[in-house]
């Protein structure tokens, strides 16, 4: 396609005859778009868009691309087309491509030996270098992406010991593949620059799961990004931002869903979409059941639900700037953009029931039990005051007259504090505890949900299972309860075969 973006100060798309695909491919994603948002009454253009806040929102798009979407080049090239078909998104938030966290994650064990540290730092590499064997970088990236890359090498052969220098090594996934998109982008002749996210996504300093603070992200990006959106395309990294001393601070694992809704927050943008492998929200994990269906649309309440109880296709804060900023959120596949996906909206879903079922592995079922309970006061405050001391959150809670037994997270990713020994040992000065492992929460997630006929055909499905514990009635959108893990999977499946392929909403 051969522009300069040095040269290019007008956001555009030309094609010449062996682009004539692209033009194909354009047609039938804009045909499939303008589609639905002709049932949502938003008007869409091709033509270049200036950044023009209608009451309090602008008419852009945050574009986010999972690591499965920015694998490899295949996988940026196909991600790359829907960004030239939509002249609405003017922000790309990119993942690191699938398997490079995981990678830095291992590299953050201190107790590696060198041959495993340097097997690692190679998967990293790998990666980077498949990808850059099929494009030429431009100078300005050229020399950025090197610098970082050695910056990385020198950073993972060093044993780090701080959550901060953990946080500084799981940065390079996303600094590193936003250098290599952008240039994608640039092939397609798109006036696309890269930009260091860690100016504007500002949050406090709990390293591996860090706090975004909102007013300091909208204040940077009224000063730094907003006025580069009018005729580029702003490449930048989920997942990463900076505390008020500017050191590197990671969300999450999964957050960079997180950044792209932040992102689109501060700049007043309508909407959010997602793209990842999968053509929208399913059922149930459509890996996990083949006959999992999309669905078509769904209430924030329901998808902040499903995200946390487990929908890993969402991460479970994307929700919360959504919703209070009014942004549409929208999940599709990279791949088949054209087949749609699932719209995550305001407004309340029509259809009472159920409509998903989740699961959450590796949870803790902790148990504490207190004849003194008996008609006492004061028992719950002190336990949840000594789990609160250990920064410990607690998921489900039931109660009886003598016991309370409440759910924790200990999912690998979970990047919540273990519950350790001293805890442990605090609430047996009053209390017997007893600790159950191995466990999986599944949820069902929907809109009113009350135990009406065909959720009591739930009991029956569970009739073959050792149920743990259940909960119901905090919340209308959920129904969940304990499973042991090796049993999880077949639990999910039995409930999605009896409860939702017949009707399954959509
Ligand atoms: N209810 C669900 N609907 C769709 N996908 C789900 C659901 N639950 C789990 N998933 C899984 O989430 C995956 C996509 O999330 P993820 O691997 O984080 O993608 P990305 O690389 O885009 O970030 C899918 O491949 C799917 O297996
Ligand atoms: N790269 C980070 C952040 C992220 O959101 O990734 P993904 O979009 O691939 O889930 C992770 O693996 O956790």
């Amino acid at each position: 396609m051969g522009l300069n973006p040095q040269n290019c100060h007008q956001y555009r798309w030309r094609a010449s005859g062996s682009e004539f695909s692209y033009l194909i491919f354009a047609a039938k994603f804009f045909l499939f778009y303008y589609g639905l948002d002709a049932v949502k009454g938003d008007e869409m253009t091709t033509q270049s868009v200036p950044h023009v806040v209608l009451g309090n929102k602008s008419n852009y798009t945050v574009a986010k691309f999972g690591g499965t979407s920015v694998a490899n080049f295949a996988a940026m090239d196909h991600s790359s087309k829907i960004i030239v078909a939509d002249k609405s998104v003017r922000i790309v938030a990119l993942s690191a491509s699938a398997g490079v966290t995981n990678h830095l994650v291992e590299l953050c064990n201190s107790s590696l030996s060198e041959d495993e540290r340097q097997a690692h730092i190679n998967g990293v590499l790998a990666i980077q270098q498949a990808i850059l064997a099929e494009l030429s970088l431009d100078t300005d990236l050229e020399q950025g992406f090197a610098q970082t890359l050695a910056a990385f090498e020198k950073l993972a052969s060093q044993t780090l010991q701080t959550k901060a220098l953990h946080d500084e090594l799981l940065s390079f996934g996303e600094r590193l593949s936003t250098y290599l998109f952008t240039q994608v982008l640039r092939s397609k002749g798109l006036n696309a620059i890269r930009f260091d996210v860690r100016q504007v996504l500002k949050t406090d300093s709990q390293f591996g799961k860090a706090t975004p603070n909102v007013a300091a992200t909208a204040q940077a990006a009224s000063a730094l990004l907003i006025p580069l959106l009018d005729d580029q395309v702003i490449v930048t990294q989920g997942f990463i931002g900076s505390d008020e001393h500017g050191q590197t601070t990671t969300l999450g694992r999964g957050g960079s869903d997180y950044s792209a809704a932040l992102l689109a927050e501060a700049i007043h943008a309508k909407s959010v979409h997602i793209w990842t492998d999968v053509v929208g929200i399913f059922s149930t994990d459509p890996r996990l059941c083949v006959k999992a269906t999309p669905i078509a649309r769904l209430s924030f309440d329901e998808a902040a639900e499903m995200a946390t109880f487990g929908a890993k296709v969402l991460h479970p804060a994307t929700i919360l700037p959504a919703s209070r900023s009014h942004i549409n959120v929208f999940v599709g596949s990279s791949r088949e953009p054209e087949r749609g996906g699932t719209w995550i909206e305001r407004e309340k879903s029509q259809l009472p029931g159920i409509r998903a079922v989740t699961q959450r592995k590796n949870q803790i079922l902790l148990t504490l039990k207190s004849p003194e309970m008996l008609l006492a006061s004061g028992f719950l405050a002190r336990v949840f005051t000594i789990l609160s001391e250990f920064n410990i959150s607690v998921d489900l809670v039931t109660t009886s007259e003598i016991s309370v037994a409440i759910t924790l997270d200990n999912a690998p990713n979970a990047s919540r504090p273990e519950l350790d020994q001293g805890c442990l040992d605090k609430l047996a000065e009053f209390c017997h505890v007893s600790v159950e492992n191995n466990l999986t929460l599944v949820a069902l997630i929907g809109s009113e949900i009350q135990l009406r006929q065909h959720e009591m055909n739930l009991m029956q499905v569970l009739s073959d299972f050792n149920i743990r514990l259940i909960c119901h009635g905090a919340s209308k959108h959920n129904l969940c309860f304990l499973v042991e893990q090796g049993e999880s999977d077949n639990v999910v499946q039995a409930i999605h075969s009896r409860l939702l392929e017949s009707d399954c909403a959509a």
